[in-house]
């Protein structure tokens, strides 16, 4: 990590309108201009620091010195997160919600989500063949979203799937600044936790039974330290916590099918699968291509590190992107290269698509082994169930854009299911040993 002392500052008063003006860009490019990766600058009309790399990230994800109470702005808890969820959880009172979360993801569990989403999207080709073309982004979203509620458990009519799926999509592309994104998100969250706590409603009355494994008894049921059930808006919260995030994946998928499109090798090396190729390809989608751009805390307490005095309730904000390209960890970092997962460290501070450091005790995101364990069985399927052809399109993502995806969403035209049931992308020798991330 590259830190100059005194720290400097970025040029400014308030940099909040040019972060959201240069999205993934706005800390790297100034890492680079300050030579530092540590800097300082206004967001939210409050100091924050900026940083980025692993020593940054370990600092980050360490609970003595950083807290999440009051650090993720407001827009963002109306919109993607939720208000009073885990996110912005401390101490005792995230623990015992990441405890319930992480207790949603047995082996057995998360086999029925890839087993559900890759039935979702084996229904989904049957219709795309007889279209001329899709984008593949929009039904990616569709099907993780009607994949994530029925793995939920959810009481979803088919006659409302589809809008239901719509409102996560909304939900997760409403990040990033855009006024009309932010109000579809935000009308679309509040439309999908009434619909939730209607459902919270029946389960405790015991009109609406869902199986005791799934995410919608779980969160019914859940008791704080205090023995009382969690009250009706933050189980919705939690709830759609569960599931929702499921939709961010497909931004993965299609840019998997992007970067076999332009590493055409790397389809061979999927369908062969030797040394756990398709897991390096996850890996590697995860660390080069951007979607989570950074996640903000707020200092514990008074301390100094790396010659800087962090105040109380100081803003901090950590470059999640930044982290994944930083060169003291990864060779070629700005390269797709998947095979640098063969001789991977490991590190919990180094690759952070979805948070750092550890599932059961920091903020690391509890869907990452779902996640990848989705993302190995759908590139499985593109590469050998399914055939396609890419129209000339402008496949160009916006790094200005927060969530960003190629232009065009990614046209897929002439697709033909190459076998008639998925049972060899389930059947796969991973099975059981699935928690691996
Ligand atoms: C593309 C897929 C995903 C991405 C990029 C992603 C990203 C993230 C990130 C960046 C965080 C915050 C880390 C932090 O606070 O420092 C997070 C937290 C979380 N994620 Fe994910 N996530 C994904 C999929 C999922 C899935 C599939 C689930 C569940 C089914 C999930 C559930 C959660 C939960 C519950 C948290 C809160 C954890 C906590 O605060 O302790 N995520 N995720």
């Amino acid at each position: 990590m590259r830190v100059k002392t005194p720290i400097p500052q970025a040029k400014g008063i308030d940099n909040t309108l040019t972060l959201i003006k240069e999205g993934f860009h706005f800390i790297p490019s100034r890492r680079n201009e300050l030579e530092s990766d540590m800097f300082e600058t206004r967001l939210l009309g409050q100091k924050a620091i900026c940083m980025a790399g692993e020593e940054a990230a370990a600092m980050f994800y360490d609970n003595e010195y950083f807290k999440r109470e009051g650090a993720a702005p407001k827009p963002l808890k109306q919109t993607l997160l939720g208000e009073g969820g885990i996110h912005g959880r401390d101490g005792e009172d995230h623990h015992q919600l990441k405890r319930m979360f992480l207790s949603m993801m047995t082996p057995e569990r998360l086999e029925d989500m890839k087993r559900i989403a890759v039935e979702e999207f084996d229904k989904k080709v049957t219709e795309w063949e007889r279209k001329d073309a899709v984008i593949l982004l929009r039904e990616m979203e569709e099907i993780m979203g009607r994949a994530g509620m029925r793995w939920a458990g959810l009481p979803v009519k088919e006659s409302e799937a589809k809008e239901r799926a719509a409102e996560l999509s909304q939900m997760v592309d409403s990040f990033g600044g855009s006024l009309s994104r932010y109000q579809d998100g935000k009308h679309a969250r509040q439309s999908h936790e009434k619909w939730l706590e209607k459902i919270i409603k029946d389960i405790r009355s015991g009109k609406y039974n869902p199986p005791a494994n799934t995410a919608a008894y779980i969160v019914a049921n859940h008791r704080e330290p205090n023995g009382k059930l969690l009250d009706l808006h933050t189980a919705a919260v939690e709830l759609n916590n569960s599931y929702r995030p499921l939709v961010a994946t497909a931004y993965f998928i299609v840019f998997g099918a992007l970067a076999m499109y332009e590493h055409p090798e790397t389809v061979g090396k999927l369908r062969e699968d030797k040394d756990d190729y398709s897991h390096m390809f996850s890996q590697e989608i995860r660390r080069y291509y951007p979607f989570a751009p950074a996640m903000a805390a707020k200092a514990k307490k008074n301390f100094t590190w790396n010659g800087y005095k962090f105040k109380k309730d100081q803003l901090v904000v950590l470059d999640l992107f930044g982290t994944n390209r930083h060169p003291d960890n990864w060779i070629d970092a700005d390269q797709f290269i998947p095979e640098r997962f063969a001789n991977w460290s490991g590190s919990p501070f180094a690759f952070v698509p979805q948070g750092g450091g550890d599932h059961y005790m920091g903020h690391r995101c509890a869907g990452e082994w779902m996640t990848v364990m989705v993302m190995q069985a759908f590139f499985r399927y593109m590469t050998h169930n399914l055939s396609y052809h890419v129209p000339e399109q402008n496949l160009a993502y916006d790094m200005r854009r927060m969530p960003t995806m190629p232009q065009s969403g990614f046209v897929i035209s002439d697709v033909r299911k190459l076998r008639s049931f998925p049972d060899n992308i389930l059947l796969h020798r991973e099975t059981l040993t699935a928690v691996k991330a």
